[in-house]
């Protein structure tokens, strides 16, 4: 397979294997998506990415990372977001979004304003997680544990959230287990404590996102893709590992996971053990692809497009996604087509700007 071959999901075509992976924008107010994401997310469009997964959504206010997160607990947020997907498929690529909940990572301040927990004062909240188990480093607060009712409600926020944004013209789901948020705190024994059946064997550990995801699945179109972002592994003893996290997507893929998104880490402040390289994730997400026959991507460091080009000519992911890259470069494909000597490379580009393109 190559990069600019088309990819069909479900009824989803992809005109390639170009995806931009949810990132987070903290530019919202009360959730809603404005016109700085109308211009960031369409410019990605516009510079030919085959889908554009928009960051991650908050299944409900307390879900949110930072008091600027995106959301999509309200049905004031359907009809602006629905404004950016129209947009997005006009200019040819596939509208995606990835839902959430942070967890004992939640009410923190945003990146350039320090990435640590914030108080009331600061339009902070109490937060919430499967053990009253804090974070640690910038994110000290302890979380309440999670009651029985807890996990019920939020495991029907993510339903919830499905359902807008089915309403929203989103063609793609991408359920968020990764990086150390709500349901990878359940997955993970580094934060999950509990003793009841949410906690302790493993089955205990996949069941809130195994419900979960059974529970969105059933109200997300069939004919439509539902991916779910994973952390495969989290780098330390005691910790998740590929082994599990390969026997969770088999399980995943019997309730009807058609994407998996191979990430890593985060669930605790410690960092030191993470293997950082290009294409990082590549190797792994070949493994799981191959042990469990489902489509895969990944993302982390891919920047170069023969790397890319190798990572899904060699069946290592299908598609491929990319992230900072992608900031920093929203013509990325356009520019990868360049450099890959793409027949019709400059078809990419939209009419307006077709003379750019001739050299
Ligand atoms: C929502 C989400 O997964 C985003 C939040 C912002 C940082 N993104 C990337 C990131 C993940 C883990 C540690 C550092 C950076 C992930």
């Amino acid at each position: 397979m190559k990069l600019f071959d088309k990819y069909t999901l479900k009824d989803v075509m992809m005109r390639n294997r170009i995806v931009v992976s949810p990132m987070c924008q903290y530019s919202s107010v009360d959730g809603l998506p404005n016109d700085w994401h109308l211009v960031h997310l369409g410019s990605r469009a516009v510079g030919g990415a085959g889908m554009v997964i928009v960051e991650a959504a908050a299944v409900s206010p307390e879900g949110r990372i930072s008091p600027g997160d995106a959301g999509i607990y309200s049905d004031d947020h359907v009809e602006p977001y629905a404004k950016i997907n129209r947009f997005m498929k006009q200019h040819g690529a596939v509208p995606g979004i990835q839902i959430a909940h942070a967890g004992r990572k939640a009410s923190a301040s945003r990146p350039w304003e320090g990435d640590e927990h914030i108080g009331p004062e600061q339009g902070g909240w109490e937060t919430i997680a499967p053990s009253a188990e804090a974070f640690g480093g910038t994110l000290p607060k302890v979380p309440q544990a999670m009651s029985l009712d807890d996990i019920a409600r939020v495991k029907m926020n993510f339903v919830q959230a499905a359902v807008r944004a089915l309403d929203a013209g989103f063609e793609c789901l991408q359920v968020h287990f990764a990086h150390g948020y709500l349901a990878h705190e359940f997955y993970s024994p580094l934060s999950n404590k509990r003793t009841d059946q949410y906690g302790g064997s493993f089955d205990n550990r996949i069941r809130f996102m195994l419900e979960t995801f059974e529970a969105v699945r059933e109200v997300w179109p069939e004919r439509l893709p539902l991916m779910v972002r994973l952390s495969v592994t989290d780098w330390i003893d005691g910790g998740v590992t590929v082994d599990e996290s390969i026997e969770l997507t088999r399980q995943l893929k019997a309730s009807g996971l058609d994407l998996l998104d191979v990430s890593h880490g985060f669930v605790t402040p410690d960092i030191s053990k993470i293997p950082w390289g290009p294409g990082m994730m590549l190797p792994i997400a070949g493994r799981i692809r191959k042990e469990v026959d489902i489509p895969t991507t990944a993302s982390w460091l891919i920047t170069e497009p023969k790397q890319a080009a190798a990572a899904v000519a060699d069946g290592q992911v299908d598609v491929v996604s990319l992230a900072r890259e992608m900031l920093r470069d929203p013509y990325w494909p356009y520019h990868a087509a360049k450099e890959l000597g793409v027949e019709g490379a400059e078809q990419i580009l939209p009419i307006q700007y077709a003379r750019a393109a001739k050299t």
